[in-house]
């Protein structure tokens, strides 16, 4: 649709200017840092920052249902810029020019219903957002396309030039850093740090084919967490974790997206996403207070962060009694299955012992939860998930169980609706699909696989055929079509099928 097609009300704000005062607050001594530097710590006191923007409230001027109406309306827009995570530019990086975005396909991905079967089997309805369909394959493009966006305004202001891009990774924040610093280059160049042998071969092909310098060290995601954050401090790099405030913004279009795909209609919905850095969760909950703040969404969505109980420090920390003597252990993880959330020290822990607070006090009740589940339970609902139609990679099995927990626990209630995250593609972490199937889990993961859960190939080629098909080879007329039938009576009799 052409502008002059939409309503004259809604003209004026569907193509968004640059507006608002955006700084980096700080969560531990509360001091505000101009955003012409890239800062990713507070040099005051070293606590991790949020980006504020000082004059958010002038957003309040049109009506919640206003905002609706543009949110909506934008949908149709066929402007390149509008089409990613900026639809919500105004409460994502409303500083940043259009022409300075970059968009390459993320967001707006689908929320999909679980079949009968599956919600009879979990006890309510639910839906799974599908984030493993951006462009590299995980939520993580969201963070990046904002910081990526911001970081080729301040090339193109002239404020920073030759970027060289670096990330510690699980596997798909690299894969997402690789891939959307290729796209900007030559400006910025990527580096990414990896634990050896901690992720999966296709999260290591992807940094790898978008040309990064990859780097694999031993230890697990936080020893090379603590490498990348001595490279930030000492060296001229751009950090590009969700300690980076412009990571967290960006990945708050999820919340966004289930707003609009609800019809904004979020007082009896439940939003459950796993927890590893904690960088999601803490886009999930800033992402919903500020569109209730608006008015944009009726109420604030019960909001379930899950984790496996051999990478589970947050859900160890909401475990103890609430109050001072509170405690937050980081911890040594244990092999996981959900190895992009094999994470003993989350990064944003601050930003959520911050941001729980604050929902629930705005919730004016208890809204956020959390649930630990086990490995096993992970494999078995992904794989439960995958044979109903899903495409969920572990962390969408995790997803699962937490939910399960949650309607165990009484968080939640069948009267509600679900949206559960698969934060990536199954295809991802397809070898611990073959790990369950060959049962061939290292001990540490302590997983049994279910033998109504287990696929396997079966080779068919009759031992008394002569000739077989071999590339390069073709065969005889006759031997073909006595190739042809054989081996379809071998799957018809495999598949008890009867003859016409
Ligand atoms: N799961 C992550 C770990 C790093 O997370 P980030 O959101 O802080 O960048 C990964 O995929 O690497």
């Amino acid at each position: 649709m052409k502008i002059d097609q939409f309503p004259e009300t809604i003209r004026p704000h569907l193509i968004p200017k640059p507006s608002g005062e955006l700084i980096y607050r700080c969560l531990g001594c509360q001091a505000e840092h101009s955003i012409e530097s890239l800062l990713y710590t507070c040099p005051d006191c070293g606590q991790v920052l949020l980006i504020h923007d000082r004059r958010f409230d002038r957003l309040k001027a049109l009506s919640g249902e206003t905002w609706q109406q543009i949110l909506d309306y934008r949908r149709m827009l066929k402007i390149p810029a509008l089409k990613g995570i900026y639809r919500y530019h105004e409460f994502i990086g409303p500083v940043i020019p259009l022409d300075s975005v970059v968009y390459l396909g993320e967001g707006h991905t689908p929320v999909v219903e679980a079949n009968t079967v599956l919600q009879e089997k979990t006890g309510m309805r639910f839906f799974y957002k599908n984030d493993g369909q951006n462009p590299s394959a995980s939520f993580k493009d969201r963070g990046m396309a904002s910081a990526l966006s911001y970081i080729h305004f301040l090339i193109q202001e002239g404020i920073i030039d030759e970027v060289l891009s670096i990330c510690a990774s699980t596997g798909d924040t690299s894969a997402a850093a690789a891939l959307y610093a290729a796209y900007l280059k030559p400006d910025i160049k990527s580096a990414v740090l990896l634990p050896h042998r901690k992720v999966t071969p296709q999260q290591l092909s992807q940094p790898l084919g978008s040309g990064a310098d990859v780097f694999e060290i031993p230890g697990v995601f936080d020893d090379c967490m603590k490498v990348v954050e001595a490279l930030a401090d000492g060296y001229n790099v751009a950090l590009l974790n969700s300690k980076n405030a412009w990571r967290i913004l960006g990945q708050e279009s999820y919340s966004y997206e289930i707003a609009q795909d609800f019809d904004y209609a979020m007082a009896d919905k439940v939003v459950v996403v796993p927890i590893g850095n904690a960088g999601n969760i803490t886009a999930v909950m800033n992402g919903f207070l500020k569109f209730f703040d608006v008015g944009i969404i009726d109420a604030l969505p019960k909001i379930v962060g899950v984790q496996s109980e051999h990478a589970n420090p947050v859900y160890n920390y909401y475990s103890q009694t609430a109050g001072d003597g509170r405690r937050f252990v980081p911890m040594t993880v244990k092999p996981s299955v959900a190895q992009a959330a094999m994470i003993g020290n989350p990064v944003s822990m601050p930003r959520v012992i911050y941001l729980v607070d604050r929902y629930n006090r705005v919730a004016g009740e208890p809204r956020v939860f959390f649930a630990q589940v086990t490995e096993q339970a992970i494999m078995d609902w992904q794989l439960t998930a995958n044979r109903n139609g899903h495409i969920a990679c572990t962390h969408g099995g995790e997803s699962l169980a937490g939910l399960e927990e949650a309607l165990k626990n009484g968080w939640v209630n069948a009267k509600e609706t679900a949206i559960i995250d698969s934060t990536a593609h199954a295809l991802k972490f397809s070898g611990f699909q073959d790990m369950y199937f060959q049962d061939s889990f290292p001990e540490g993961f302590a997983v049994q696989p279910k033998p109504a859960l287990v696929n396997q190939p079966r080779y068919v080629c009759p031992a008394h055929l002569k000739r077989v098909p071999e590339p390069g080879k073709p065969m005889a007329k006759e031997d073909f079509a006595t190739f042809v039938e054989a081996v379809a009576g071998q799957i018809a009799g495999d598949l008890g099928l009867k003859k016409r």
